[in-house]
């Protein structure tokens, strides 16, 4: 039936093409793509894959055939850690994806919610500078792991925003058996689910409750109003979301960016330049600063296309028969586009290897005309890309603003990586810090 597929290495029966992924499956793709062009039809064992590397392509992945590609290929995993595919980033496209998702972009994501939501983001930014503060004297250097640093400051800005307080921290690393993982989330998921049912129940007529709703509240406040639809089971899968899509994947990008800055002290020191020419001296950066810091923006935009933190974005799944590039492309097919390799494409950057946060400075654009897709692109598009930038302008702004910053020892810091689902560093970042000179009244009161 499908007579013109696109071109396909030779495959191993049962395996198909899995014997190629031995490493980073996102370099792999690369090599094979300079060998077979920008659109290839590979089999992992019976499942088939298009994997995409060129922007023209995957804008008719995600333009012309974006409904057709905006389902999620099902997987045991999903299954179990996903409450059965209902959690936002793993369900099908259809009516359990678009409500939850007109619900998480209203309540968490709109420009309102996050104006709402700044003064979280400010006092958790406020607490990681006073957490590195402790102990440190004015001038000797420090040294910090900024990994679990990062990791905690974003756990504690959605946990605020989901539950209103801060606690629990389970979600960290892979878990060998997912069944256990799974009912260890559930219970603490539930437990949220409970505790903001009793206090609603408890303060139903107090306005502060009202004010300050947690994400939790919100869902509760919906399944009210549909509690067919609105299950316990579906709230715990959007809560879910939150930490899951959210938290390894900014506090990642944010130790490239610092990774990528100690390799850069001259870039650095142009980020602290901007932020001493504009920002009020004495005052802690904010979130409404950030409109000020065009060159911090670029210097976040340049870290994410060297290492989009989802190399391969979040596979896709074709719910019909369609056509690519003039290819049959058959219903059920996983999509896969390596945005690594066309964040690094020869043919559409300068120096691609290079980190030189001033060439976004003349890209203008959503997409930078789907050259650069570190959230994804199309109606399944990462609806968090808003508040990760806020929360990443402010907080590396701030320890930029607060703190100088050196490599330990001698040589560059190590940017190897490791490919799972994210792309992560090998070596978590260790680096030595001290508060600046010219801040120390400000910080003497954090
Ligand atoms: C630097 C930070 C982040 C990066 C690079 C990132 C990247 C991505 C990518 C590549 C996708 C898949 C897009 C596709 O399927 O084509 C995605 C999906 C998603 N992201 Fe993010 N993300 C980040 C932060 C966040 C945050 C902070 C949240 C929420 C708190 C979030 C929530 C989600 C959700 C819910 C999805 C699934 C959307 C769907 O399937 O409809 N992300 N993200």
């Amino acid at each position: 039936k499908y007579k013109n597929l696109p071109p396909s290495p030779p495959a191993l029966p049962i395996f198909g093409h899995l014997y190629l992924l031995k490493t980073a499956p996102h370099r792999v793709l690369e090599s094979l793509s300079k060998k077979y062009g920008p659109i290839m039809y590979l089999h992992f064992g019976h499942r088939p894959v298009l994997i995409v590397s060129s922007p023209s392509i995957a804008q008719q992945c995600f333009s012309k055939n974006d409904i057709i590609f905006a389902n999620r290929p099902e997987s045991h995993a999903t299954k179990i850690l996903g409450y059965n595919n209902t959690t936002l980033g793993f369900s099908p496209y259809g009516a359990h994806w678009k409500s939850p998702h007109r619900l998480i972009t209203i309540q968490v994501f709109s420009s309102a919610s996050l104006l709402h939501s700044t003064g979280i983001r400010a006092e958790e930014t406020r607490l990681l500078v006073k957490r590195l503060l402790q102990g440190s004297n004015q001038t000797a250097w420090r040294k910090v792991n900024l990994n679990s640093f990062l990791f905690q400051l974003v756990y504690d800005v959605v946990m605020v925003m989901v539950a209103g307080k801060r606690g629990w921290v389970g979600f960290r690393g892979m878990e060998k058996k997912l069944v256990n993982l799974h009912q260890r989330r559930d219970s603490f998921l539930q437990g949220l689910v409970n505790e903001a049912r009793d206090n609603i129940g408890r303060f139903r007529s107090s306005s502060s409750v009202e004010e300050n709703k947690t994400f939790v509240q919100e869902l509760l406040r919906v399944q009210e109003a549909e509690p067919e639809y609105y299950t316990d089971e579906i709230l715990k899968g959007l809560i879910l979301q939150m930490f899951t899509a959210g938290i390894h994947t900014t506090a990642l990008a944010m130790e490239w960016v610092m990774s990528l800055l100690l390799n850069h002290p001259h870039e650095l020191e142009k980020a602290r330049n901007e932020i001493d020419n504009n920002i009020t001296h004495g005052k802690l950066l904010k979130d409404s600063d950030l409109p000020k810091l065009p060159f911090l923006r670029c210097i976040i935009n340049e870290t994410l296309r060297l290492y989009p933190v989802g190399p391969l974005l979040v596979p896709h799944s074709s719910s019909k028969d369609c056509k690519v590039e003039g290819f049959d492309i058959p219903r059920g097919t996983t999509l896969l586009v390596n945005a690594w390799e066309i964040h690094r494409d020869r043919k559409l950057w300068e120096e691609p290897e290079i980190f030189k946060p001033d060439r976004f400075k003349d890209i203008e654009g959503v997409f930078y005309g789907f050259r650069f897709i570190p959230f994804g692109m199309g109606r399944r598009a990462c609806p968090g890309s808003g508040m990760a930038m806020r929360l990443m302008g402010l907080a590396l702004g701030t320890l930029i603003q607060c703190f100088e910053w050196e490599r330990e020892g001698h040589g560059l810091v190590d940017l190897e990586e490791v490919c799972g689902l994210t792309l992560s560093k090998a070596k978590k970042l260790e680096a030595l810090y001290r508060p600046c000179p010219s801040m120390m009244n400000l910080l003497s009161q954090v």
